[in-house]
């Protein structure tokens, strides 16, 4: 764990270390050298001076003026190879660190992480600080050890002239470090007030430029609205920004004519020392370089030591990233989930999203037998996808079990299980990858299997769509991200994507369990038909679930579950639910008759398909006068 200053220090030198040793052991060479080339220079400058009044010959000159040379060189040249050093450094620190910060976020089997607001403040800083935290300790470390050294030397030089003068900066430069941690520690807190707004600035900028905001942006005339929210999270944010320099600049100033003060009245000393014999003219140019050097290391000690503190609590975000325990408990030696044989067991399972939310699933007990294709229906908010959601043990019911073929989700490996699950949500994604690539995302291991990619396409019936696009499967579907030589990107219909989602999920089409929750809710009605006979064709004898308002499209499942306010009401085949006349039957017959009563007078012309047993899939065929071949 890092929660210690020290632990965050150990934290970033080992990452430093692993990132690139070569380039940690040259910046810290470098940063030696470099720290001692300006006492060197000054030494020999005193040296050169005082042979030089002293009368000395060429001999005594030559190598002190070689020597000065030399150490003139290594103070114009070293800190630029240092600074390679410590840019090549930083590269690599950021390569691992990303690395580090992203394996951990993909540590969390579970959604709830991704839901709660601290974690996103956490997250937007740790991405921030490992951005720069580490190569700033790194390098404040390195500047610090350098000033340092330089610092000694110069003190060791002033010593010889003036200890009182040394011990008079000295002191001086305490109350100055003082206030800078004060005020680095007063950053950070300031950091993570902010961030909140700073978060909210990027949500704004993005829905002013993000093409799927584009429409709605424009049609109801948000833009002036979304840059004003935009301005004001920004404003903010610079009044915090600006509250903490103020109180910086009041601290440096002051710290600043404190060390002017003393430098003045050290000068003043020297001057007067030599004018009455007390030191040697070389005296007074060490002594004025001594009092400079010693002033500008304390600075650089002072502001760095403040910035590494700085950089430090920022750090502290990302190592509560990488050092968080997973969302879900992960058992360390898992039960082997082998494939569905009897079925999924929901025993009495309780839900809610979080203490302070309500319940969303109460008690709900549940059989998915093996080979069975059950349907949930319910209304708006009742809980069917929360309910498939911990199906695939995004989360963890708070109460009760969940069991496959007897074996408790929570004691399986969320990788296993997922492994056997094939699915399409809701709320699907859209990838601004190219066509192949959003299919094979299914799958990652058919990744090179091209024709299983097109024959998922094929069943999703979008095939033929992606052969018609400009470069097939390689066309890129994006509107942002494209080829510099076809600016115009290509874009899909919503139906059209709600398709490769499809394909994706049957990339997975040999696993156990197939959960399709509104798979078909963008498809037109031709469309809709063709996806559900492929689906059933394709279903054969394999598990799945089915969410669908849609309820002609779930009335040949062998358990039409109907849930409400997150219990479950009803149960039974179709005929079974209709003959009960409850809560299935009355969603059923309300579709039935607003479809009945929907048709134009032209839609009911012979060879537009008329209505046929009144129900809703039946009734569909009417929404799309172009329909062929819709019923079953
Ligand atoms: N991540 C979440 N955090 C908090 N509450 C949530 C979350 N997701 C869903 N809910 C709430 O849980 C309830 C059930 O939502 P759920 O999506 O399971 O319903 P549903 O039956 O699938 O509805 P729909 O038919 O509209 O898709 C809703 O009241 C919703 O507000």
């Amino acid at each position: 764990m890092a929660d210690s200053t020290l632990g965050r220090v150990r934290v970033a030198a080992a990452l430093a270390w692993a990132a690139h040793p070569a380039a940690t052991v040259a910046a810290a060479v470098l940063g030696v050298l470099a720290g001692a080339a300006p006492v060197a220079t000054a030494w020999l400058t005193k040296l050169v001076l005082d042979a030089l009044a002293m009368g000395e010959g060429a001999a005594a000159l030559v190598p002190l003026g070689v020597g000065l040379g030399l150490a003139g060189l290594a103070v114009i040249v070293l800190p630029h190879v240092s600074v390679y050093a410590q840019a090549q450094l930083r590269r690599s620190l950021r390569l691992l660190i990303y690395d580090r910060l992203f394996r951990a976020v993909n540590r969390h089997p579970g959604l709830s992480r991704f839901e709660n607001p601290a974690f996103h403040d956490t997250l937007r800083l740790a991405y921030e600080s490992s951005h720069n935290a580490p190569d700033r300790l790194v390098v404040g470390a390195l500047t610090i050890g350098q000033a340092l050294i330089t610092l000694s030397g110069f003190v060791v030089t002033l010593f010889a002239v003036s200890p009182v003068m040394v011990a008079v900066i000295v002191v001086a430069a305490l109350p100055s470090l003082r206030v800078q941690l004060m005020l680095s520690r007063e950053r950070a807190e300031v950091m993570w007030q902010i961030t909140p707004a700073m978060r909210r600035q990027v949500f704004f900028g993005d829905l002013l430029t993000r093409p799927e905001a584009a429409k709605e942006v424009r049609l109801f005339g948000l833009g002036d609205y979304l840059r004003t929210r935009m301005l004001d999270e920004v404003s903010g944010v610079n009044r915090a920004e600006r509250d903490v320099d103020r109180r910086t600049l009041r601290s440096q100033g002051m710290m600043a004519l404190l060390g002017s003060v003393v430098a003045a009245g050290g000068l003043l000393w020297a001057i007067l020392s030599a004018a009455s014999g007390g030191i040697s003219v070389g005296d007074v140019t060490v002594f004025v370089a001594a009092v400079a050097g010693v002033q500008m290391a304390l600075t650089a000690i002072v502001s760095q030591w403040a910035d590494a503190h700085n950089a430090l609590l920022m750090f502290g975000h990302y190592t509560a990233v990488t050092d968080a325990e997973p969302d879900l408990p992960v058992p360390a030696e898992p039960t082997p989930l082998p494939g569905l044989r009897d079925g999924i067991e929901l025993r009495d399972v309780w839900f809610r999203y979080s203490e302070e939310h309500p319940w969303i699933l109460r008690g709900v007990d549940l059989f998915i037998p093996s080979g069975r294709t059950v349907a949930l229906v319910g209304v708006n908010g009742a809980g069917k996808s929360t309910l498939v959601k911990l199906l695939c043990r995004l989360y963890d019911p708070v109460k009760g079990q969940i069991s496959w073929d007897g074996v408790d989700l929570r004691d399986a490996s969320p990788d296993e299980l997922r492994g056997r699950i094939g699915a399409v949500f809701q709320d699907y994604m859209d990838y601004d990858l190219t066509a192949a690539e959003n299919i094979m995302l299914g799958d990652l291991t058919a990744a090179a299997d091209h024709d299983r990619v097109h024959d998922s396409a094929r069943q999703a019936g979008v095939h033929e769509v992606i052969t018609a696009l400009p470069r097939g499967y390689d066309t890129m579907l994006s509107r942002v991200f494209g080829d510099r030589d076809d600016q115009a990107g290509v874009a899909l219909s919503g139906g059209q994507w709600q398709r490769l989602a499809l394909a994706r999920a049957f990339m997975r089409w040999r696993q156990d369990l197939l959960i399709l929750d509104e798979p078909s809710s963008g498809l037109d009605a031709e469309a809709e038909h063709e996806v559900h006979s492929s689906l059933r064709r394709y279903r054969g004898d394999r598990t799945s679930v089915l969410i669908s308002h849609r309820l002609g499209t779930v009335r040949d499942a062998d358990l039409i579950v109907v849930l409400s306010d997150g219990r479950i009401v009803e149960r039974g085949t179709h005929d079974e639910l209709m003959a009960a006349g409850g809560e299935y039957a009355r969603l059923f017959t309300l579709q039935s008759s607003g479809y009945e009563r929907g048709p134009a007078p032209e839609d009911d012309a012979p060879g537009d398909g008329g209505p046929g047993d009144g129900g809703p899939e039946d009734s569909l065929r009417t929404a799309t006068p172009s329909t062929r071949s819709a019923g079953r």
